[in-house]
């Protein structure tokens, strides 16, 4: 396994530090934690059920229909201070940004496996924004053929775009982290076609 250098990740990734103040974004992690409603949808994996490790909720547009791993999602309508972010970032990246998958993991047992966002509802080449909010949490970036692996901590605040061949080259996890014993918020801004 090899460290990342920031300013080198791996083409179709990139890192963006301090979107938010270090203020502002644990300010937002704290409303979001208690204003949105959380779910922990079931998914299945080779053919064994079990609850996701982590809450979820899924903001998005009334036409967007989105899936994975077997589950349905049920779109939340967008709360005010998300639609805002939603504006500024689609000037900020041209994109129809239509939908928003957010995360809580709760502490470091909470986890996202190894997967690409493949679904062919992004299209072959989707765009992601992707704010951490609250604790700092290990981004994996596994390269699906020679099985490289990058490791990204993402602080409070921080961004990550992933554009061109970041999914159709890659996997990426938020593996569990012992250590950690507060939570952290992401919100992973997306185009549903
Ligand atoms: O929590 C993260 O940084 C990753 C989230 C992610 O990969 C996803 O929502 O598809
Ligand atoms: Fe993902």
């Amino acid at each position: 396994m090899s460290r990342l250098n920031k300013e080198c990740l791996p083409p179709g990734f990139e890192y963006l530090p301090a979107c938010l103040s270090f203020e502002k974004s644990l300010a937002l992690y704290a409303h979001l934690a208690s204003t949105l409603v959380w779910q922990q949808p079931d998914i299945t994996l080779f053919g064994r059920t079990t609850p996701i490790p982590r809450l979820q909720c899924f903001v998005a547009d009334k036409s967007v229909s989105y899936g994975y791993s077997g589950t349905q999602l049920e779109n939340t309508p967008w709360p005010p201070v998300l639609s805002a972010m939603r504006t500024r970032l689609m000037r900020q990246f041209g994109q129809d940004f239509n939908a928003l998958l957010v995360n809580w993991y709760r502490d470091g047992q909470d986890s996202m496996g190894w997967h690409s966002d493949d679904e062919a509802e992004l299209g072959a080449c989707p765009t992601i924004f992707s704010l951490s909010l609250g604790a700092t949490r290990h981004f994996k970036i596994r390269h699906k053929q020679s099985q490289e692996i990058l490791t990204l901590p993402l602080p409070t605040g921080s961004g990550l775009l992933m554009t061109g061949r970041s999914q159709q080259d890659y996997q990426h996890a938020l593996p569990k982290q012992a250590r950690v014993t507060q939570g952290r918020i992401n919100l992973t801004f997306r185009t549903v076609g």
